[in-house]
């Protein structure tokens, strides 16, 4: 209990004045593990205890114990004198040259013969491309990111174009959903701004690539079908002069954090199933000005449960029941408040051309960490759109608007609805007092119970 007294009292946002001075949320030093050191008495580790390699060193009364006052090193000799180094000789002759007598002693077989329905037949025109972009991840070596799919996804809000993205930092697989309708309309039309399209999809990855390969992978134009198959090229995504894009609003971009829970179950604990949906709607709505159609894009990091893992948000939603908050149960179990990073996302963004200086955004969003984080990435934000939960939007005085406030609660999937409950009220509440989300916080009647 005195633990957590501590740690209330280091990330509470109410600290007397004198302490102000304090950093309270992601700071350098963890309060848990403060906490632990300071009542521990002795300054030892969890590893001090659990490894004994020499009983008998730590005790020189012991049977068998060396006495290790009367031990001498080796008097240095000369240069030439020394023992020469030991060396470590593989019995096995390199992988690459028993590979290489594999090759010659094995007697060539014809292939087996697969009956035209295998599923591993390709038509010769598509060749098979390497499972990741990237083979190995290396956080040491500047940030790269590769569109390796791009494939319309019709939704209740109109079609999107879903980009699968890979990155040389991370093994997951980071997505974006672009909005951007224009795209399927005939190329000879005149377009109001530039297309969304990813830079590293349109590029030419190798020599062999056939227009098959290109138009699999989604480095087409236009709408796919069986008779309208035009392969890109990597000029379809670079963006005309800005002139064209004065005329019509900024482009709106979302960056949305992966949440199973909330997201594919429906949970009430939180609103990320709805703000994805709202997100999109909102993508998707055209501009008030008559060119101003709807274009955008969702970047859709797989930083599950603000970065800690699924795993680890499921124990914190069992700490929640216990009556600790969002951001004290996750430091709980030792990990910070919110351990995202936004990176990889400001690279795809201007891997689809969006953010740069042709390219401002407007980013939907109530965090000011999220906000902050893009423009220490070098994305140009020119307007930041409030989030305001649907449920909260609901319950004030003038809420008339949206037809999503008639559907039913708890359908929180793309196209869903509402969703309410004390749990989410609740976890609004803590990042608007503890994280300072950009919300006007509005009566709930459950503040009493906040901790
Ligand atoms: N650790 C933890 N993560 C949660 C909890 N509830 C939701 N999340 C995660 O929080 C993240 C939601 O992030 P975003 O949708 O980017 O939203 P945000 O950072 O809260 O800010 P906005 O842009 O204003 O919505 C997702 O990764 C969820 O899995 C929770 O109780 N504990």
């Amino acid at each position: 209990m005195s633990d957590l007294a501590l740690l209330d009292f280091l990330t509470s946002p109410d600290l007397p004045v004198a302490k102000h001075g304090l950093k309270r949320r992601d700071a350098d030093l963890d309060p848990l593990m403060l906490a632990a050191v300071y009542s521990s008495g002795p300054q030892v580790t969890r590893n001090h205890y659990a490894h004994d390699f020499f009983p008998a060193v730590g005790d020189p009364r012991a049977e068998g114990a060396y006495d290790w006052t009367k031990w001498q090193a080796e008097p240095a000799k000369p240069a030439g004198q020394r023992r020469p180094r030991l060396k470590y000789v593989s019995r096995q002759e390199p992988r690459s040259q028993r590979l290489r007598r594999q090759d010659t002693e094995t007697p060539k077989s014809s292939p087996p013969e697969r009956s035209p329905s295998s599923s591993h037949t390709l038509p010769p025109s598509i060749s098979r491309t390497p499972a990741h972009a990237f083979p190995s991840s290396d956080k040491s070596a500047p940030l790269e990111v590769k569109c390796m799919a791009r494939t319309r996804v019709p939704t209740p809000h109109g079609p999107v174009f879903l980009h699968l993205y890979h990155n040389n930092h991370d093994s997951k697989e980071h997505l974006a959903i672009v909005v951007d309708p224009a795209q399927f309309a005939e190329p000879s039309q005149p377009r109001p701004a530039p297309p969304i399209r990813s830079r590293t999809l349109d590029a030419v990855w190798s020599d062999a690539e056939t227009d098959m390969d290109r138009i699999t992978r989604g480095a087409y134009v236009g709408r796919l079908s069986q008779t309208s198959q035009t392969p890109s090229t990597p000029s379809s995504s670079q963006h005309p002069a800005a002139a064209a894009a004065a005329a019509v609003p900024p482009p709106l971009i979302r960056v949305h954090s992966e949440c199973f829970t909330g997201e594919t179950i429906g949970s009430m604990r939180c609103d990320c199933g709805e703000q994805l949906d709202e997100a999109l709607r909102q993508i998707a709505q055209p501009g008030a000005a008559a060119a101003a159609a709807a274009r955008g894009a969702v970047v859709y990091l797989r930083q599950e449960g603000r970065g800690i893992g699924l795993l680890s948000k499921l124990r914190a939603y069992n700490l929640q029941d216990l009556g600790h908050d969002t951001v004290t149960a996750n430091l709980l179990l030792g990990h910070g408040a919110d351990e995202r990073g936004y990176a990889v996302a400001a690279a795809i963004l201007r891997d689809l051309g969006l953010g740069g200086a042709r390219e401002p955004v407007r980013v939907l969003t109530n965090n000011p960490d999220k906000m902050a984080a893009l423009a220490a990435e070098g994305i140009r934000v020119v307007e930041r759109v409030p989030m305001v939960p649907r449920s909260w939007a609901c319950r004030q005085p003038d809420a008339a608007d949206g037809a999503w406030a008639k559907t039913s609660a708890g359908a929180t999937m793309i196209g869903g609805g509402v969703v309410y409950g004390a749990d989410l009220d609740k976890y609004l509440r803590t990042k608007v007092l503890r994280m300072g989300h950009m919300l006007p916080l509005i009566a709930t009647g459950e503040e009493d119970d906040d901790p």
